[in-house]
Order: structure tokens, then sequence, then C-alpha cells
């Protein structure tokens, strides 16, 4: 994997609620968020289902309004750009979505949807368009037959492949990926994984990549987001994340992880007794504390009252936790709010 230059997307303090007919009070699906991906880089989003990551993707991609908070993509303020901008900004912002069935329009050729991207995105002879189109298949692993054919002749992993080219084939800078192997199976995941890994080397581009799976994530990912609930709760180096979680709740994460030895696997189970990472439910606007902390094994009465600080932790990580320093035995430097933590891009 290529290194980060420079920052491409910047995410600050990005707030997002929805009116909620349950509670009576907005949802609050993203809270006070601080992100940043530099360019050739792969910032991971993890966190378990309802945390906020598909919110905050159709966020960068203008599919959600923010609340408060600004997102800013190449320098330029996007939080609220219009039809037309977002347009323009489509060159650059592309999605890859969980779903390859639904993502493709059954209706039209490869070649059509794939030609007819390209032309809203860049104006070349009809023979060099479908040039590129091809090659571009090629680049994803599929041959020029793939051209002439409908979306029904292919495969789940086939099907995105096709939606990976379609997202490459103007040459974007980032590519939003919005839990894009969890619908295949395993060892198709594997390949469409490592086509991800190629791709970036070969087009120098940068993913957000969400997911609830850690061990996918850490595959491709510079840095590791972890979110819940809306907030983030950590965020590092992949390898430091994955290897020595510092949270809680990533440990919990990271414990619940699949592992291929089914004895290791059941161990871990009984391990976590009564510590389940199942489902959160809907996050409530406003709970005061950490919002892990109905569920935390090291919880103490700050939990519930006060939200921890983001913190600066060992090996360029962060951390959102009163107990981090003391759950893990480390000496904590000097405690302070750190309000957008940056990557460390070069
Ligand atoms: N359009 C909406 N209207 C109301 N609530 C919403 C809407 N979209 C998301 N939510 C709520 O916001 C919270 C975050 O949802 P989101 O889909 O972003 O989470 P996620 O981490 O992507 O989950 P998953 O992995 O299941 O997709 C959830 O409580 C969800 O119910």
């Amino acid at each position: 994997m290529s290194e980060p230059t420079h920052p491409l997307l910047d995410i600050q303090n990005l707030t997002i609620e929805f009116p909620s007919e349950r509670h009576g009070t907005p949802v609050r699906a993203v809270d006070d968020v601080n992100l940043v991906v530099g360019a050739g880089e792969t910032v991971g989003l993890v966190g378990e289902s309802g945390s906020g990551k598909t919110t905050l993707g159709r966020a960068v991609l203008g599919l959600t309004r923010p609340d408060t908070g600004r997102i800013t993509f190449g320098g330029k303020a996007i939080t609220h750009a219009n039809t037309k901008q977002r347009r323009a900004l489509s060159r650059y912002l592309q999605v890859v979505f969980q779903d390859p069935y639904s993502s493709l329009n059954p209706a039209r050729t490869i070649g059509q949807t794939l030609s007819e991207t390209l032309r809203v995105h860049r104006k070349l002879p009809r023979p060099e368009t479908e040039e590129r189109v091809v090659r571009m298949l090629e680049k994803v692993g599929l041959d020029r037959s793939a051209f002439a054919r409908y979306p029904a002749h292919f495969s789940g992993g086939q099907r995105q492949r096709i939606a990976i080219a379609r997202a490459l084939i103007a040459e974007p800078k980032m590519v939003i990926c919005d839990e894009p192997v969890s619908a295949l199976d395993l060892s198709v995941q594997a390949q469409v994984l490592n086509l991800f890994r190629h791709l970036q080397d070969e087009f120098s581009l940068s993913y957000l990549f969400i997911a609830h799976d850690l061990a996918v994530v850490r595959f491709l990912s510079h840095r590791i987001v972890v979110l819940y609930r809306g907030r983030v709760m950590e965020q590092g180096p992949a390898d430091t994340v994955y290897r020595r979680p510092l949270h809680p709740y990533t440990q919990a994460l990271v414990a619940a992880a699949p592992v291929p030895d089914p004895e290791a696997q059941k161990k871990r189970r009984e391990e976590r007794r009564g510590f389940t990472t199942a489902s959160a439910a809907a996050p409530a606007s406003g709970p005061a504390g950490c919002p892990f902390s109905s569920r935390c094994p090291h919880v103490v009465d700050i939990c519930h009252t006060t939200r921890p600080p983001m913190t600066i932790a060992p090996d360029d990580s962060f951390v959102a936790c009163h107990r981090w320093s003391e759950i893990n035995n480390l000496t904590a430097p000097v405690t302070r709010e750190f309000a957008t933590p940056r990557a460390e891009v070069a």
C-alpha cells in the first residue's frame, strides 16, 4: 500500500440527527465526529450495526444533510454543495455500495453502464470511450466479452468488480466503500479486497472503507476509526488498533471478530459471557457520559455523567475513555481534549 501524502477529505465536528417516532426526541446518528483521510490513504470506519457508519458516508456523498459540522474535499467546502456542484464532484468522489445485485441496471449492458458514466465526466470519441471501458473491465479482472453482457450474466463477486470498474472509470481521487464485500462469500471477499488494494496502488486512490468486520478493515486500512452510537471511540494506525485496542468497546469488537479455529472461538465466547456486541439500539440523543457506559465492564461513576474527551494515546492513537490508561496498564501522557484528531500525513 502506498503511503498517504496530503489530506483529501476533512470532516469536522459532524453531527447528524434523524427524527424518531419511537423516542419523540431525535436520533443522533453521527455525534460530533472528526475524521481525516489523506491522499492515497485508506481509513477504515468500523462499528456494529447502527453506529452511524453509513450515515457518515452518505453525508460525504451529499445524500444526507448534516445538522452541524463541516466537510471539505480537496480543500473545498462540500457540506452543502448544490446539485450542480455535486455532479462536478462525482468525477473525483465515487462510491461502491454493499449490494452488487441492486446497484447495476439490469436492462443495460455493462458496456452501456460504464460508457454512460464515463461520458458524464469526459467527452471522448465513441471508440475511445469503448476502449477505456474495456481496459477498465480488464483491470478489475473481466475480459472484453463482459462489455456486451447484462448484469444477470454475472455472479455477485463479478458484479462487485463491475461496480468497482464503474466507480473508477472516471479516475476519481476517492471512493467511499460502504460494506462492499459483506454480501460476498468468504473466498470471493478475499479476491475483491485484494483487488481494492491493487487498484489503490495503481490509481493512487483514497478509500473511506466502511465495514462492521474489523479483520476486513484491518487488511486494507492505514488507519482505523471506531464508531459507537455515532461517536468516535478510538482511532489510530490499523495494526495498533487491531493488535492493542485501548477502548473497551474496540476490545469487545476485536474479541468478537471471527477466528478460524472453532475451539479458540468457543473459548473467546465463554470469556466474554455477558459482554455482548450485538446490534446497538438506535442511539438516543444526549446521554451525558460515555455512550458505551451501560455495556462497559470497566464502568465507574464518571462514565455515566461526563463525556470522555478524545485524548492522545501512544503510537499515534486517540481514545475517548476516562479509564483507558488505567485499564491497559499504561501511563497516560498529558490528557487533553483533542478536538480534531488528524491523519499522520507526510
Ligand atoms: N433515514 C433515517 N431516518 C431515521 N433514522 C435513521 C435513518 N438513517 C439511519 N438512521 C438511524 O441512524 C442510526 C445509524 O444508522 P446507520 O445506518 O448510519 O448505521 P450503520 O453503522 O451504517 O449500521 P449498519 O452497519 O447496520 O448499516 C441508526 O439508529 C439508524 O436507525
